[in-house]
């Protein structure tokens, strides 16, 4: 048994895990580290605020040792095998009630497996969403724990406490049934591919359509993250646009090439929304766009032979800027209406029990999403818990309504430029199609049944019919 008995485990000493380590002792628990490459674990010590309680360790039979029970353990390594791998070589250590917290962004699936694998040997897995990146970890992230409610009343203190706060109220809270804190971070990690996309879209039309340098673009975003539009994501465009490029002098964003990573979530949200189904069609846009930036050798070459012509916005250059911070806006709002459609479906389809209500609560602070319209999505989830659809709550059909001029000109004018902007595009569409009240989908059914003899319904009788359309 060792001497000093410590609070919490984190197995995973990396961006997130070394980061969420220092938050939680500086808010007074001792924490103990473990990472399998022993340089970031000798370091971790040195690296904590004076006169916190931090300690590395060199192995999981010491971090196991040295922790009180019931042990909490919070795993902040790649989802998928390393995950398992962990989790398999922890499990010979540890005793009946022991708690194990997956950080990372596991899929829900996974994590279902590994409740399910370790509820018979009496070890709590919990799945829990972080985000907030780096800085968040370290001042206060969102946190989306679910799962086991027993394991949950043993962390709830330490997750409010490192928590990032709003108004004085943790951005914490359980997240529901089994796999529901990973399938909450899943689709906030949806949401975000999306509005990512969406900005990226509107520099393009401000930068390329409009002729905007980096600095009057910094201008526009800091003008705009002061107003309705205030978020993380454009205040971290505002900045970028100022970042010099210590190789060249040049600004920064200049030198990135364009091909953009991911990591998985997003095309996991777009995948699980197909299988529902719900349609989240900005958010399968933002993972296909991701996806055909990186066929950057071919769209160079396709780029050869059309030889696309971009022309000049010709705008009144305040009227345009003002149109493209509204229809940003619009399709910020549509975003999120999907991604919280998509969480409503999946709560009630996998029986999580997600409170939405809490959901857009715990993103107002910290997360990458977090932006000022999250208060607004609150309000509306207070008065209908179960409202299936944002666009649906009467205070934000106002509002929606009121960008609605402004996305069409922005559009039109892409359409005219030669701009692509498939994100803001779909998500006039998806608004377009949702408040359509009869969809032309009709001909869709003629089709199939012509072709297939699927059968479909009429609009004047109930039941199931089948025509001989060619006779
Ligand atoms: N970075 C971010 O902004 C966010 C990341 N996440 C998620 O958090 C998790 C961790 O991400 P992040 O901290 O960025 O990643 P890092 O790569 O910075 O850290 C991962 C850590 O896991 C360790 N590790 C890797 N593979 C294994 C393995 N097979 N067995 C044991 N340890 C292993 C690494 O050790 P070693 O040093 O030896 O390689 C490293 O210390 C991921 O699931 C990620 O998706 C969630 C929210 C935000
Ligand atoms: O979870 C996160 C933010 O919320 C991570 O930063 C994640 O890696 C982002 O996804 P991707 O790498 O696919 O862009």
């Amino acid at each position: 048994m060792a001497d000093k008995l410590f609070d919490l485990g984190m197995i995973g000493i990396g961006v997130m895990g070394k980061n969420l380590l220092y938050n939680m002792a500086d808010h007074g628990f001792s924490v103990v580290g473990y990472n399998r490459s022993p340089e970031k674990t000798a370091a971790l010590e040195q690296g904590a605020t004076p006169n916190t309680d931090v300690k590395g360790v060199n192995t999981m039979e010491d971090l196991v040792k040295m922790l009180k029970a019931p042990r909490k353990i919070t795993l902040l390594v790649p989802a998928g095998k390393p995950v398992d791998d962990v989790v398999g070589s922890l499990l010979p250590l540890l005793e009946k009630g022991d708690i194990i917290i997956d950080a990372g962004n596991s899929h829900y699936t996974d994590t279902l497996r590994r409740v399910t694998e370790l509820q018979p040997k009496g070890i709590h897995f919990m799945g829990m969403g972080v985000s907030g990146g780096e800085s968040g970890a370290r001042l206060g992230p969102s946190i989306m724990p679910g799962g086991d409610r027993e394991a949950y009343q043993h962390v709830k203190a330490v997750l409010e406490a490192v928590s990032a706060k709003v108004n004085g109220e943790p951005c914490t809270a359980y997240m529901g049934k089994d796999a529901a804190g990973h399938y909450v971070k899943m689709v906030h990690n949806g949401i975000e591919y999306a509005i990512m996309q969406m900005i990226s879209e509107i520099y393009d039309l401000l930068h390329r359509g409009l002729g905007l340098d980096n600095d009057e673009l910094h201008e526009v975003f800091k003008t705009w993250n002061e107003g309705e539009l205030q978020s993380f994501l454009v205040e971290i465009t505002r900045d970028i646009f100022l970042k010099k490029d210590d190789k060249t002098g040049n600004r920064l964003v200049d030198m990135v090439l364009d091909k953009a990573g991911a990591k998985g979530t997003g095309k996991w949200t777009s995948q699980d929304a197909m299988d529902l189904p719900v349609a989240i069609p900005s958010i399968d846009i933002a993972v296909s766009l991701r996806t055909l930036s990186a066929f950057k050798e071919e769209r160079v070459k396709a780029a050869a032979i059309y030889k696309p012509v971009i022309e000049k916005i010709k705008a009144d250059k305040k009227q345009f800027i003002q149109e493209a911070g509204e229809g940003l806006f619009f399709c910020t709002i549509i975003a999120y209406a999907q991604g919280l459609a998509l969480l409503h479906n999946a709560s009630e389809e996998l029986k999580m029990d997600i409170p939405m209500q809490d959901v857009v609560k715990i993103w107002r602070g910290g997360c990458i999403i977090r932006s000022s319209l999250l208060e607004q999505f609150y309000q509306a989830y207070r008065k209908n818990p179960q409202l299936p659809n944002i666009l649906l709550d009467d205070q934000l059909s106002g509002l929606v309504q009121s960008k609605l001029p402004a996305i069409r000109a922005i559009l039109a004018q892409a359409i005219r430029s030669g701009i692509p902007a498939a994100g803001l595009k779909s998500a006039l569409a998806y608004f377009e199609a949702y408040t359509t009240e009869r969809m032309p989908t009709n001909l869709i059914q003629a089709q199939r049944d012509y072709f297939g003899a699927h059968t479909y319904q009429r609009i004047d009788e109930e039941g199931i019919f089948h025509s001989e359309w060619d006779q």
